[in-house]
């Protein structure tokens, strides 16, 4: 199912902050190398305003769970505050090889840290404290329950996460769409919802975006 009508699609596109070369050359390489893969990279105007939120919660520590070939990380880290770093998660030696050859080629691989292994390890692994002012939730989606609790309790007051995909292709609303990421997806976008430490919003961005911002203390 279509979001969004395609020629508005391809339009959404062109009224974005355009890719720059790196982000245009990692985004070809990706399509040549792993064209079976390729749906799972992020998209230009999903890029620019990841930036673009970095920068607007003025983020200097940021989480990523699911990096792949390293567009979001590249988008994140850019709207970094000077001295910025970025904590980015993978389970994939060979895609995230190519992260790092683009994130070298950005100017930000002293930014960004790499931890491989299951992300439900690496951040339960983590100070339990509020350390992060921003995270970018988009690796297995059966995950996305426990990636939500174990990052938002890390998360600083007036922090944001960002979950991708929570739409699933419309998946959401079709009753016989019921594998386990369907079924993943729905569940944490109904916890969100009900969630009373968080205001939330599902933007209708390319498979869905949903933001999800700590409240403060009352
Ligand atoms: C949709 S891709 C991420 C795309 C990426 N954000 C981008 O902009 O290109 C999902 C990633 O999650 C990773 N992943 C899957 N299961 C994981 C797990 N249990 N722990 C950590 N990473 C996992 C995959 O290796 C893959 O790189």
């Amino acid at each position: 199912m279509d979001i969004v009508n395609p020629a508005l699609n391809d339009y959404l596109l062109d009224h974005a902050t355009p890719a720059d070369e790196v982000l245009r050359d990692l985004a070809a390489e990706t399509a040549a190398t792993l064209p079976g893969h390729l749906s799972m990279q992020i998209s230009q105007d999903e890029g620019a305003l990841l930036t673009l939120l970095t920068r607007l919660v003025g983020a200097r520590r940021a989480l990523e769970v699911g990096v792949f070939t390293g567009y979001s990380s590249i988008s994140i880290a850019r709207g970094l505050a000077p001295g910025g770093t970025l904590l980015a998660c993978d389970i994939s030696e060979e895609w995230t090889s190519i992260a790092r050859r683009y994130w070298q080629r950005a100017g930000l691989a002293e930014r960004i840290e790499l931890r491989l292994g299951p992300a439900v390890d690496t951040l339960k692994s983590l100070p339990d404290e509020e350390a992060f002012d921003l995270a970018f939730i988009d690796a297995d989606k059966v995950g996305y329950p426990v990636y939500y609790e174990e990052t938002l309790r890390r998360l600083r007051p007036g922090g944001l996460i960002l979950l991708d995909n929570t739409l699933r292709s419309g998946r959401v609303v079709d009753p016989e769409a019921q594998d386990p990421a369907d079924r993943a997806i729905r569940e944490i976008n109904d916890i969100v919802t009900a969630d009373p430490r968080v205001e939330s919003v599902l933007l209708p961005l390319r498979d869905g975006l949903t933001l999800v911002r700590k409240s403060e203390r009352p």
